[in-house]
């Protein structure tokens, strides 16, 4: 008998075909209060389960007993609890590495965007602000020879120190759980602690997952460490910084702008404080955005998913150390 599979959003059609061919697959478009009781109801003979962009805390999941296998399409596991998971040994999926550079480019299109003014100084345009040559109060400032930190030098941390270090000849900086000896000694980047990272950084990356360990790894504390010229560049999970902090930090001048892809609560609300400040360049989560890698990853995940449904677990297993295997 074919397993019983729950796709919860949408992907291209020889995707859902794959899964199809192997598997009797019960589709929602995304779980909303509309469909939350047909999910639900589903959730209680489903084998396995693949999609992104909805919480699966465990009271939901504790609704599908016969759960085997969960895929998630991202290399953040945050929507998902894994001691939960382990628990019930069921193994969580995600796509790491397929989306490193694209990642990596939004993250330096956030550097370049914040450093140089960009949003701000093309909405002059459109605006019809544009009168006169601007003037030293519109200048931005350099990419190039500054000095980088990583916060998170991981897969993505990596891609983006790497064109720091050799597009633009930053120095590179990081601090991490461990030391990275690839990116020590491909782009010269130096370990440290986080405090001095912050103190001496021109741009603080932070790259990291959300976990325990790092909510809130960033806030009012961190942002008073930084330079008051420093740009702080956000790409792991919104929770990962004090966004009131971060406001606080850009609205007195604590330090000079930030680049953010990710937030507290998403969508944003156009309502945020951090949507009146010029100085922050908000991008609506499109690390992994583009056609190639986007399907790049539905199609790992696809494969992951029909893997971990036929005990395969040795690729892309998020929470492998804690099964019970
Ligand atoms: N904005 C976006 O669209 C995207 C965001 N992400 C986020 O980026 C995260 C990182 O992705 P990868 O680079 O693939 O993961 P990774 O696991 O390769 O790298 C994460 C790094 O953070 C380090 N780390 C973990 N906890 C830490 C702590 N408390 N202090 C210092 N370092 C710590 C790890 O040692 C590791 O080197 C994902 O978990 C996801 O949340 C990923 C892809 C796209
Ligand atoms: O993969 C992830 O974790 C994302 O945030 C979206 O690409």
């Amino acid at each position: 008998m074919k397993k019983k599979v729950i796709l919860y959003r949408d992907i291209p059609a020889p995707e859902r075909q794959r899964l199809e061919a192997q598997c009797d697959v019960t589709f929602f478009d995304g779980i909303n209060q509309d469909n939350q009781q047909a999910f639900v109801s589903a959730l209680a003979d489903a084998d396995g389960l693949i999609g992104s962009s909805t919480d699966m805390r465990p009271e939901l999941l504790d609704r599908a007993p016969k759960l085997k296998a969960a895929s998630t399409i991202s290399v953040g596991t945050d929507q998902y609890d894994l001691n939960y998971l382990a628990k019930r040994n069921i193994p969580l999926m995600h796509t790491p590495g397929v989306l490193n550079e694209t990642t990596a480019d939004t993250l330096f299109t956030l550097i370049m965007c914040t450093a140089r003014r960009a949003i701000e100084l093309s909405n002059m345009v459109r605006e019809g602000r544009w009168t006169s040559n601007i003037g030293e109060s519109l200048y931005g400032t350099d990419v190039h020879g500054k000095t980088l930190g990583i916060i998170g030098m991981g897969r993505i941390g990596y891609a983006i120190a790497k064109r720091g270090h050799f597009g633009f000849d930053m120095k590179i900086q990081y601090s991490n759980r461990s030391r990275k000896p690839d990116a020590e000694q491909d782009l010269h980047a130096t370990y440290m602690d986080m405090e001095t990272l912050l103190k001496t950084s021109d741009f603080v990356c932070v790259m990291t997952p959300l976990t325990a360990q790092t909510e809130r790894l960033i806030g009012a504390k961190e942002f008073a460490l930084m330079k008051k010229s420093a740009i702080f560049i956000n790409g792991s999970r919104g929770k990962v910084i004090d966004e009131a902090a971060l406001v606080d930090a850009l609205s007195n001048g604590t330090i000079r702008a930030a680049g953010l892809d990710v937030f507290e609560v998403e969508p944003l609300s156009g309502d945020s404080p951090l949507c009146k400040l010029d100085n922050a360049v908000l991008f609506p989560h499109i690390g992994s955005a583009t056609a190639e890698t986007r399907l790049a990853m539905i199609t790992c995940a696809v494969d992951n998913l029909l893997n971990a449904l036929n005990g395969d677990l040795s690729q892309n297993c998020a929470n492998l150390h804690l099964l019970n295997r």
